[in-house]
């Protein structure tokens, strides 16, 4: 039998996403707060001469060439480790693709850890972690999922205690928006040039230092500062009471999305009519994320949303949920 490694790792959303102005790299400084939602990428991994990919699912269209995350994260993984063997990746996508929910990220979190298994470079969590940045902001979360604070440009990862689980409606877009393009749009709406020099006069949100942390009580992210998580968001998630955490969802990036796509602002609009706690843009968007109070709202919340049609499609999630996992792992023969 050949040797085949099933891999799965969830997509992300964003429960508040502060972004400074851009760094001379172009990168923005952010202070995120991840959570993981029970919507997965899975990678099969079969041993084989090179390197090569199929795609299910969503995504169908997306290119299977070195240019996908995938390949580049085996690619990757084989320069690193010095692995002359290939492999066969198959790709069932159900992440939304450039929906603001990491699904590229997942994929290529997933496929470190099949290829990383498949072909026993032995490398450890860590140094899988940082191959993981190299190849995306929001990759290293994926690998770890559950809730984390991430900072610099999203990779540096801090865990974070979150208790009970969270019921969301996802409202998710048939065409997807590119995220350089809404960072883009966060600059000129707050008169930043690229290279991170502020045009304009009054610019919240952010300074242009690199840092971002745990804010004091009433600086997330003010003028002046550096990006910040609020500690309040922090609180809440240690409350189990989504009534609680439904006071701290905040995006930086919902206002650029909304620029480029303003008929998020029915979607945001449709949730609140339908009873949501809160709901906020995920991360570059299009998704919408809206918060229920538990499993049979969340059910109310996504019917209401769906009558609406201001989606492509409803989805009701759960989350925090665990990073990239190994689900079946078949030594065999080649
Ligand atoms: C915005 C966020 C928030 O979680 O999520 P998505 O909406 O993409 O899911 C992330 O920061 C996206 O992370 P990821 O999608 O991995 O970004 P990358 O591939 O590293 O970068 C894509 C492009 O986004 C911009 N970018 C990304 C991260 C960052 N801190 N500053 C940026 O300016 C840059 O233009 C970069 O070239
Ligand atoms: N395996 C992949 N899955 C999805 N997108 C990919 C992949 N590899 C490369 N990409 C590119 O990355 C872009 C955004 O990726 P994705 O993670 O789906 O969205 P987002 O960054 O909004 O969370 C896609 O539009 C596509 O051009």
């Amino acid at each position: 039998m050949t040797p085949k490694v099933q891999v799965r790792a969830p997509g992300k959303i964003n429960l508040a996403l502060h972004v400074g102005p851009p760094r001379p790299d172009g990168y923005h400084p952010l202070a995120t707060l991840f959570q993981a939602v029970s919507l997965y990428e899975e990678v099969l991994a079969e041993a084989a001469d090179d390197v090569t990919l199929t795609i299910h699912g969503r995504g169908a269209d997306l290119p299977t060439d070195a240019t996908n995350l995938a390949v580049r994260a085996a690619q990757l993984l084989r320069e690193t480790s010095g692995v002359e063997r290939g492999v066969s990746l198959t790709l069932t996508k159900e992440v939304p693709v450039a929906g603001g929910m990491a699904g590229g990220s997942a994929d290529a979190a997933a496929t470190l850890l099949a290829c990383d298994q498949l072909w026993g470079t032995g490398l450890g969590r860590e140094e899988l972690a940082e191959l993981a940045g190299e190849l995306g902001a929001d990759v290293p979360f994926a690998l770890t999922g559950l809730s984390a604070m991430g900072t610099g440009r999203g990779d540096l990862l801090t865990p974070v205690m979150s208790r009970g689980t969270y019921h969301w409606v996802l409202a998710v877009q048939a065409e997807g928006l590119s995220t350089p393009a809404v960072f883009r749009e966060f600059d000129a709406l707050r008169g930043f040039s690229p290279d991170g020099a502020a045009r304009g006069g009054g610019v919240p949100g952010a300074h242009s230092g690199g840092g971002a942390d745990v804010a004091g009580a009433d600086s997330a992210g003010g003028a002046g500062e550096a990006p910040r998580v609020d500690p309040a968001l922090l609180s809440a998630l240690l409350s189990a009471d989504p009534l609680v955490l439904a006071r701290h969802l905040s995006n930086d990036l919902q206002e650029p999305a909304l620029e480029l796509r303003p008929e998020l602002g029915d979607v945001l609009a449709a949730a609140d009519r339908a009873g949501a706690l809160a709901a906020v843009v995920s991360g570059s968007g299009p998704t919408v994320a809206a918060l229920a109070l538990d499993a049979p709202h969340a059910a109310s919340v996504a019917g209401v949303m769906r009558a609406a049609e201001v989606a492509g499609e409803i989805l009701t999630v759960t989350g925090p949920v665990p990073g990239a996992r190994v689900l079946e792992h078949v030594h065999g023969r080649r």
